[in-house]
């Protein structure tokens, strides 16, 4: 007889821990919607602050006393694990710990479940090795996998949805759907010819450089902030100290709203619909590079400068193909972003690149969708486990 309470039976489960930040979750998230959309399979997501989940999805329905999003079951992961069947595949975020008796649980099965570590994305080279490298149990006679999402063919690939791409094109070949989108966010029609930038970053006292260039420029600029760390250093620039979505400040050719924190579906068509993205952390960086549009990555901060490593080994690839000029620009645009150079002065350069920015940046999107996606290689790989 099975001792578990809850005998209903998963293909896949997902532990998450909202570590800080949304990068974890929002990987996970994307993740759980993909293997339940896509392939059709029973997902269930652990999650340990589902405060922070509802954030990225408000819509979650309880039926018959179970959460359920996007075709999810969704848990709350509390210290008390509760007595589970474990799912066929078991996916662990970030290196999160599995519960002792989950992985009991795991160990007691006829055939162990196929366990994946799901780590960060990075385009170093070492990611190759160590993809799918193994670590067995020191007591139980389970298997951990090392699965890294990556941007070579030897890695896991990338998140991307089905239809991500044709979606994005019927979007952007609309102007009424970009209307649609920012009036729903609370803004105005952009006047004739603005550009419009997002702006998801940590905090960035660099910025004011920046908008003071945008505020002095010929074109006007239409700067749409979601909440975040980066909306105060934003509204110091206007003299502001207190801040809330909707706010609206104008210098020069310059005008900044601040926007609702919105989910995921609509903060992508935010990217689908500025001319300039300027993203942060793992997920928005990718689904920045999905919109197809030029756009700057403020990188995760890690300990001795770990994290400028990794932009530059992303940026070597990505400005592998770029003309030259461009990519300069780029790598001094994003290197000052990130603190290293003068945000000011690199942004010259960098509004001249646009246009060959974006031809390069529809072609790296399109080169990356030729790969498997993360979730369909995550189902390969399980399938290939039990064979
Ligand atoms: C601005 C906005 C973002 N989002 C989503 C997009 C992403 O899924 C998520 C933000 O996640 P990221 O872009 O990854 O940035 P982040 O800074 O929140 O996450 C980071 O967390 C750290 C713990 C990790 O170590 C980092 O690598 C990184 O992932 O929020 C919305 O759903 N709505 C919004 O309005």
């Amino acid at each position: 007889m099975n001792a578990c309470a809850d005998e209903r039976f998963f293909d896949w489960d997902i532990f998450c821990r909202v570590v800080d930040n949304f990068g974890d979750i929002g990987v996970c998230w994307r993740l759980a919607k993909g293997l339940a959309g896509d392939h059709g399979l029973a997902v269930r997501l652990w999650i340990d602050d589902l405060k922070a989940f509802s954030r990225l999805c408000p819509e979650i329905s309880t039926v018959d006393g179970r959460l359920l999003a996007a075709g999810v079951e969704i848990r709350r992961w509390s210290r008390d694990f509760p007595s589970v069947a474990p799912a066929a595949a078991v996916i662990e975020g970030f290196g999160c710990e599995l519960p002792e008796s989950y992985l009991a649980a795991m160990a007691a099965r006829p055939s162990p479940s196929p366990w994946v570590n799901l780590e960060y994305l990075s385009a170093e080279r070492w990611v190759d090795d160590c993809h799918r490298m193994t670590s067995p149990h020191p007591r139980l006679p389970l298997v951990k996998h090392f699965f890294f999402p990556g941007f070579s063919p030897r890695t896991g690939g990338l998140l991307r949805e089905r239809g991500l791409l044709d979606a994005r094109d019927r979007f952007q070949a609309q102007p009424a759907a970009r209307e649609t989108l920012l009036r729903s966010l609370g803004v105005a029609t952009p006047p004739p010819g603005a550009r419009l930038i997002s702006l998801f970053a940590y905090e960035q006292p660099a910025v004011a450089a920046l908008l003071a260039r945008w505020a002095d420029g010929d074109e006007p600029v239409l700067l749409l902030v979601p909440e975040g760390p980066v909306v105060g250093d934003v509204m110091r620039f206007f003299g502001e100290h207190a801040t809330a979505p909707g706010m609206c400040r104008r210098q020069g050719a310059l005008t900044a709203t601040i926007l609702p924190f919105v989910d995921q579906e609509r903060y992508d068509r935010l990217l689908w619909a500025c001319d300039v993205n300027f993203v942060r952390g793992e997920d928005s960086f990718v689904r920045a590079q999905w919109a197809g549009q030029p756009f700057a990555w403020h990188i995760y901060r890690q300990e001795q400068d770990a994290h400028r490593v990794k932009l530059e080994a992303f940026l070597d690839r990505y400005t592998e193909a770029m003309e030259p000029t461009a990519a300069a620009a780029v790598r001094r645009f994003w290197l000052a972003w990130n603190g290293w150079g003068d945000i000011g002065s690199a942004w010259r350069p960098f509004a001249a690149a646009l246009p060959a920015l974006r031809a390069h940046n529809r072609s790296w999107a399109q080169a990356l969708a030729s790969a498997p996606d993360l979730a369909s290689s995550l189902v390969q790989f399980s399938r290939n486990a039990v064979k």
